[in-house]
């Protein structure tokens, strides 16, 4: 498991400390009943880490204009977003992601229309919230996965999973999407802890450092 996005960024100087904490892919919320929804374009976007936009239910002309605005890399769709209006955001030439909301079982069937029509899954929690729950689900229920389509592990991932995710080896598990358990107020993310998690993630031979988890 190789790469890191951390989701809901808002401030630009946190901006700068989780992308030079190493993230490869930063998220901002476009829905504007979350607490980490962003209003207005920051005095600083990410240069080195990709730019995801994440949306839930938006129209297609929001959705463009926000690609423009912010200079999006990726998209990722939170809500009841069709396989067809995935293929169609990809026409605008972002990569597109779908996030699945996993609950006690995989449903292999609802994610088996999407395969083709977008470049990767998220799978995140089934709770009664589109996203951001800082809920968690069992892993182990995405051995049922069987398609080929790349996706991200997430969920209220923390940052003491970063020791159990070294033995995380799906073969389509492709990162991690971390959020709300890294945050010191919403959208503001603690850069240290995001550094010692991506650390370990990228080097299992690192061990996460237990002083770091008190802060
Ligand atoms: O973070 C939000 O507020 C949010 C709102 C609506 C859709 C998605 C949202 N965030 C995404 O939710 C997952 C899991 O987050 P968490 O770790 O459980 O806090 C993550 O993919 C965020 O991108």
């Amino acid at each position: 498991m190789k790469l890191v996005k951390v989701c809901g960024m808002r401030e630009a100087t946190n901006i700068r400390e989780v992308e030079q904490a190493g993230a490869d892919w930063i998220g901002f919320i476009f829905y504007p009943e979350s607490p980490r929804f962003v209003h207005e374009v920051p005095d600083y976007l990410p240069r080195k880490s990709k730019r995801v936009g994440v949306f839930v239910n938006a129209p297609k002309e929001k959705i463009s204009e926000t690609i423009s605005l912010f200079g999006l890399d990726l998209v990722q769709l939170h809500g009841n977003e069709s396989p067809e209006f995935c293929e169609n955001i990809r026409r605008s030439g972002v990569k597109v992601i779908k996030s699945f909301r996993v609950g006690d079982e995989f449903k292999e069937e609802e994610v088996e229309p999407y395969h083709g029509k977008c470049d990767y899954f998220l799978f995140d929690t089934q709770t009664s919230l589109y996203g951001g729950s800082g809920e968690k689900f069992n892993w182990e229920t995405l051995l049922n996965y069987r398609g080929n389509t790349f996706f991200l592990l997430s969920g209220g991932i923390t940052p003491g999973d970063a020791e159990a995710l070294k033995t995380f080896s799906y073969p389509k598990c492709i990162g991690v999407d971390i959020n709300s358990k890294f945050e010191i107020s919403p959208a503001v993310k603690d850069a240290k802890l995001v550094k010692q998690f991506i650390k370990v993630i990228k080097n299992p031979g690192n061990k996460i450092d237990n002083k770091t988890l008190l802060i």
